[in-house]
């Protein structure tokens, strides 16, 4: 499988605290990955400083095979990295169909707004709405929808099924797997195991700052008694 994204001894720093001691990590073309990890261990500073949000950042990070380290932030979109935050950043002020046509398409291939509304029918139903009237689920399905139409390669979504109903995580776990089929790249932070299971090639696991296991889906069964210890769930 082609890599499509690495990182080698990463290193990142919010001023003087230094978060990410090192952190090895490699994403195939097409796989699903998933962080687990306790809070406050880095996972999010890892999306962040793979975006180039986080700048005090050193070591290696290569994305299709160019090394992004060199790449101003404004700039990291366009290379095909689509994040989506925990906060998922909708315009509460704009309805949905403004919101999804606000992110500048930064290569050809990503979904038609048609193809975006027939994966996800309850935003086309709520397409006039603001914003503000959306529950959680609905701006978290926003969020990522508005990111398939830039045609990205590469999908970073910190905890998206975070207060979510189960069925609603359940939906957003479909969509997924659907844009895994059509091939997209997906990095994931998620604390819900039973959500990552379905949907997870594979798994890496972090405490203070760095990658500490990697295993694949398969394993996830006999590791169950390791990792309730170690994430205290
Ligand atoms: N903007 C910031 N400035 C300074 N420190 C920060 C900032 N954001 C996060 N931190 C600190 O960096 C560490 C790692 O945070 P991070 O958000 O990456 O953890 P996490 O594993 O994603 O956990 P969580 O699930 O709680 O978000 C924590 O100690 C946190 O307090």
């Amino acid at each position: 499988m082609t890599t499509l994204l690495e990182l080698q001894g990463l290193n990142a720093w919010y001023g003087e605290s230094h978060i990410l001691h090192g952190v090895d990590m490699r994403v195939g073309e097409g796989e699903t990955i998933t962080i687990l990890g306790r809070n406050g261990v880095g996972k999010t500073t890892t999306l962040r400083t793979i975006t180039g949000i986080v700048r005090a950042r050193k070591g290696k990070l290569i994305f299709a095979g160019e090394d992004m380290m060199q790449v101003p932030l404004h700039k990291t979109a366009r290379r095909g990295i689509g994040f989506v935050p925990e906060e998922r950043g909708i315009f509460s002020t704009l309805t949905v169909s403004e919101n999804l046509l606000l992110p500048p398409i930064v290569a050809s291939g990503g979904l038609t707004v048609d193809q975006i509304y027939e994966l996800f029918p309850n935003l086309y139903e709520r397409r006039n709405s603001a914003g503000t009237k959306l529950s959680g689920g609905e701006q978290q399905m926003l969020a990522i929808a508005r990111i398939l139409r830039t045609g990205v390669r590469m999908l970073l979504l910190d905890e998206p099924t975070e207060g979510l109903a189960p069925v609603i995580v359940q939906r957003i776990g479909e969509v997924l797997k659907q844009l895994k089929e059509r091939g997209m790249t997906i990095l994931l932070v998620e604390q819900n195991f039973r959500f990552a299971s379905r949907i997870a090639d594979r798994f890496y696991l972090m405490d203070h700052g760095q990658m500490v296991s990697e295993f694949p889906v398969g394993e996830l069964p006999q590791r169950m008694d390791t990792l309730h210890k170690v994430l205290g769930v």
